[in-house]
């Protein structure tokens, strides 16, 4: 089995990104170990501060934010940073050729009761001259790299540099990261689906209609039986999607009207929306896929729907019809 940096000599990938992706690996081993440990490090629970999202910052949000932030510091291919748990981009370095935006902890909420969570990070170009946050607004499109690490029962590093995505494998005993899958392919059909069912009175009429009609099974208008799953953790539900197909969406709904979609764009959408495009998957708002969006903000959210093909395709067809005749949420 190849290591990962073997994988990236195969690849051809050039030294200053290898150096990057090896950083951000390093880091998730060390963050995997703390997350290992759990009570033992005292690393769960709260912390009293929020993040400028106004989230509660559980210890190991702030932990694995600062364990990243100082990896990617001393790293000189690194020009800048943006994170989940950051108010404000971080300047790195003068020279570096990359911008990194990361979620340090993902499916915070799973902390506390020993389930999955990970680490998604997406790598763009640095461009030149001074640097800014509009630096950091390029579309999707643009990354260079996206990953992922998954503190599951194993830990797994799912990685793209647009040539597919490959799956690593964190070995325990020798730690380091080896090459259990060289090419993740999404099915192009599922009978699988993961949302949050809790909001389904909020959401828009198209998402109420499309998952009523999953629900109907065989006798609805899909006239097939759908299972559903929801790990409450992006990661967790993107990596099933990645393993065995599904369709993953957090929708927009009117919950919060300040508030439409959950999702973060920058480092959560864009960078699982590379993996699924390189696994043969689709990932879109309802409205427009989510890789060509012209970000406005670092922390903007988004609505996402991604995964197999043919049922992300299903779902936008109920997005293109027209609702005006039905009552409104
Ligand atoms: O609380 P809900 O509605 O189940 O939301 C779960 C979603 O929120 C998130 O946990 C948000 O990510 P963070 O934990 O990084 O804030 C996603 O990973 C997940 O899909
Ligand atoms: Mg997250
Ligand atoms: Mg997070």
């Amino acid at each position: 089995m190849q290591t990962l940096a073997q994988h990236l000599t195969t690849q051809g990938i050039q030294a200053p990104l290898a150096q990057l992706l090896t950083t951000l690996a390093d880091t998730s081993k060390a963050i995997s170990d703390a997350v290992r440990h759990g009570a033992l490090a005292g690393v769960l629970g709260a912390t009293e501060q929020e993040n400028v999202q106004g989230e509660t910052q559980k210890k190991l949000d702030v932990i694995t934010n600062e364990m990243l932030k100082d990896a990617l510091k001393a790293d000189n291919s690194v020009r800048g940073l943006a994170s989940e748990e950051e108010d404000h981009i971080v300047e790195v370095g003068e020279s570096g050729d990359f911008l990194v935006c990361f979620d340090p902890l993902d499916g915070s909420s799973n902390i506390d009761i020993n389930s999955l969570v990970g680490t998604i990070f997406s790598v763009l170009p640095a461009p030149q001259g001074e640097l800014s946050e509009q630096s950091f607004l390029q579309p999707g499109r643009q990354q260079v790299a996206a990953g992922y690490v998954l503190y599951g029962p194993s830990t797994m590093l799912a990685l793209t540099t647009g040539q597919g995505v490959q799956l690593f494998t964190l070995n325990p005993e020798t730690n380091e990261y080896l090459l259990t899958n060289e090419a993740m392919s999404i099915s192009k059909d599922t009978s699988e689906f993961a949302i949050n069912m809790s909001n389904q009175r909020f959401w828009e009429a198209p998402m109420q209609t499309y998952i009523a009609d999953l629900l109907l099974g065989k006798i609805g208008p899909r006239e097939k039986s759908f299972n559903m799953r929801w790990i409450a953790a992006m990661v967790g539900d993107v990596h099933r999607v990645l393993s065995r197909g599904g369709l993953f969406t957090y929708p927009t709904d009117n919950k919060n009207s300040e508030k439409p979609y959950k999702l973060r764009l920058m480092y959560e959408a864009n960078p699982m929306s590379f993996l699924v495009e390189q696994a043969g998957g689709k990932a879109s708002t309802g409205y427009e896929t989510i890789m060509d969006i012209q970000p406005s903000e670092i922390h903007q959210r988004v609505a996402v729907i991604l995964g197999s093909a043919n049922e992300v395709d299903a779902c936008l067809e109920y997005h293109g019809q027209d609702y005006s005749e039905e009552p409104s949420l």
